[in-house]
């Protein structure tokens, strides 16, 4: 498809986007704006978008397609902000939002008849934020929930669907609300148990220091998402209210219950408490690709010496490619430091490796 594609909010979900559309259609146009300049920036080097918008009101007028990729209580103020715009005919606006019921009501109210706006959540997404964890692969095999009110035509969600071809996932419509209780549940309230995990270890190790020292795969597996934007699930818990405080009455039923188990001493019933949750998890569908974004992260043993960070991403530079970040690990007892490299793909990590080992003599590690 041609036309002038419009992002707002240029990070991991809206960058992953925008990579998705050009890739499925090399001739659209990709704008894109941020409230932070240095992300639009950054996208811009990272080829994310073609054209950076400093201001959306302009971008807007010529956008086939506008994605609202912000926080949701974002998503709402910039819905108000445009709702009073002309738009492109034909355009379509939709959202990224992990909740729908606000967003669309507001929506639906805000935007003049004969503007289209579908709701939309990809299934997928990252602990991580900010454009450089960007991934166009992130949403494949993932499921894309639409939420398109009674009155959008089919042809339009359609037509949404061939512009989000490029992510690869399964759509799936549902009304906001089916979608608020259900990522409620196998997405909210889990972020929120994960946050109070951590909490939990905080202040025990108040108690004793060694607790986060001896945190293993265990924890550090249920609290990786501890690890997500505050200021997205900020605003997704006070978006999805009335349905977490359901789920917190019934997670403090469900406590008590374990508990009375433990208390009592019931084998059985503890044994069959993780037996049917095994059983349950392990009938998951497991998703083959577009897994969480993870850099593709390169080690370099470096000599601790000033320059050597510059002699390093000279011959990056020379070799033309390009990292998205870079870090010194707190220098070991000897003499070498280890910097750590990251790169969009893996095939930049292996053009980084043989480039790095072709001029000099230190040891790098894939990890
Ligand atoms: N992170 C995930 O796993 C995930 C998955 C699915 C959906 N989502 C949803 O996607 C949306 C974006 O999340 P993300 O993970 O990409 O967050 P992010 O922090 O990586 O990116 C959000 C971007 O929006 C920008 N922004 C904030 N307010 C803005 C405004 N008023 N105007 C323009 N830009 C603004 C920020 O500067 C940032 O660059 C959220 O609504 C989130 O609920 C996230
Ligand atoms: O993969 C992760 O780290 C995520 O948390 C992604 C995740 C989730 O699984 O809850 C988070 C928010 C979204 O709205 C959708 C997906």
């Amino acid at each position: 498809m041609k036309g002038n594609v419009l992002i707002i909010g240029l990070g991991l979900i809206g960058g992953s986007i925008a990579l998705a559309i050009k890739k499925e259609h090399p001739e659209a146009w990709m704008i894109g704006y941020d409230v932070k300049e240095e992300e639009a920036e950054l996208a811009r080097s990272l080829k994310v978008i073609d054209e950076i918008a400093y201001s959306f009101e302009e971008a807007i007028k010529e956008a086939d397609l506008i994605v609202l990729a912000t926080p949701v209580m974002q998503t709402e103020k910039i819905l108000a902000e445009i709702s009073h715009l002309h738009f492109k005919e034909n355009a379509i606006i939709t959202d990224v939002g992990s909740t729908k019921q606000k967003i669309v009501e507001y929506a639906v109210k805000l935007l003049k008849q004969g503007v289209t706006f579908i709701g939309g959540h990809p299934m997928a997404g990252s602990h991580k934020s900010g454009v450089a964890a960007a991934r166009v692969h992130l949403f494949e095999n993932a499921f894309y929930i639409l939420t398109p009110t009674e009155d959008v035509q089919a042809a339009q969600v359609d037509k949404l669907k061939e512009w989000l071809k490029g992510t690869k996932a399964r759509f799936v419509v549902l009304s906001p609300k089916e979608h608020d209780r259900i990522t409620g549940v196998i997405s909210h309230f889990p972020h929120i148990i994960a946050a109070s995990l951590v909490h939990q270890a905080q202040r025990y190790e108040r108690e004793n220091e060694l607790v986060s020292q001896l945190a293993a795969g265990g924890f550090r597996d249920i609290t990786r998402i501890a690890s997500s934007n505050p200021e997205m699930w900020r605003d997704i818990l006070l978006h999805n209210k009335e349905e977490l405080l359901q789920l917190f009455d019934v997670w403090l039923q469900e406590m008590s219950i374990v508990r009375s188990f433990v208390e009592k001493g019931n084998s059985e019933q503890i044994y069959n408490y993780f037996a049917e949750a095994k059983q349950f998890r392990d009938g998951l569908p497991i998703r083959t690709k577009g897994a969480i974004p993870s850099f593709y992260d390169l080690y370099v043993d470096v000599p601790d010496y000033p320059g050597v960070i510059s002699e390093i991403t000279g011959y990056l530079a020379k070799e033309r490619i390009s990292i998205t970040n870079i870090r010194i690990i707190e220098t070991r007892e000897e003499i070498y430091g280890v910097l750590r490299l990251s790169f969009q793909t893996e095939e930049d990590r292996t053009k980084a490796k043989q480039c790095i080992e072709t001029y000099t003599t230190y040891k790098t590690y894939e990890v």
